[in-house]
């Protein structure tokens, strides 16, 4: 699903690498998560994963693809393939919670019969039916993040990205946003997820991959600690 080959990002001649040398493989229908301090290279390792960054050395492939051999115009068509969900959910104000959802199969030209069966399939999926006509400042956090997840997913994506999906959230909602991406990934996609946040981490009891200053330190899923080269 995702595969980093000995991958390096300088983003700044001279500057120490965001990410050194990282060999990791991610499978199909895994649950992952990327933990590490602030500045360890998480958000890098997605930005790479979604081609928003290039690597400045090693190879990512994703979705069996590699992702140096496709070409700019492709990668609209990539991300098609992915969901992203943030920490601070990016949803349209002004749009209500069913245009925000349908917005995203409707950019990328999908057709009206899929668009209306799609959305209320994937706003029954987050808990939100009924709440279709709210506008995103009359729900709570946690209904916010529901919402950025329906859309993240309502072109059925094999992979969702997640980075710090609860980071603005209590930690009661926290966990409700949990269950939720545990039942997508249980549901067939998986899921890679960036957390500072150790307790649900504990919780989860899913592959942990730690970072620290741009190398992995800790594998769980492998039983690696330390650095495994
Ligand atoms: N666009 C950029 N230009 C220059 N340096 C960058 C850029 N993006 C990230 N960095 C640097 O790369 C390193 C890794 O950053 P990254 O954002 O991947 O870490 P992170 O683990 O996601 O941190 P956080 O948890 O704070 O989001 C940091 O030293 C950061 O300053």
């Amino acid at each position: 699903m995702i595969r980093f080959d000995h991958v390096s990002k300088v983003y700044k001649r001279g500057a120490r690498p965001a990410l050194d040398d990282v060999t990791i493989e991610v499978e199909r229908d895994e649950f992952v998560f990327l933990v590490g301090a602030s500045g360890s290279g998480k958000s890098t390792f997605l930005r790479l994963t979604l081609r928003e960054e290039r690597p400045t050395s090693g190879s990512v492939h994703v979705l069996g693809r590699d992702l140096s051999q496709i070409s700019s115009w492709k990668v609209p068509k990539l991300r098609q393939e992915m969901g992203f969900v943030f920490q601070d959910f990016r949803l349209l104000e002004n749009k209500t919670v069913l245009e925000n959802v349908a917005i995203a199969s409707q950019v990328i030209g999908k057709p009206r019969h899929y668009i209306l069966s799609a959305v209320p399939e994937a706003l029954d999926l987050v808990g939100l039916a009924g709440k279709e006509k709210r506008l995103p400042h009359e729900l709570s956090g946690g209904e916010q993040q529901r919402v950025a997840i329906a859309r993240a997913m309502v072109n059925r994506p094999k992979l969702l990205l997640a980075d710090e999906p609860t980071g603005n959230l209590d930690p009661s909602t926290s966990v409700g946003i949990m269950r939720l991406l545990d039942r997508i990934n249980r549901q067939g996609t998986t899921v890679v997820m960036a957390t500072h946040d150790d307790e649900i981490v504990d919780q989860m009891r899913k592959r942990v991959i730690e970072l620290k200053a741009g190398e992995v330190v800790r594998d769980q899923a492998r039983g690696v600690y330390g650095s495994d080269r």
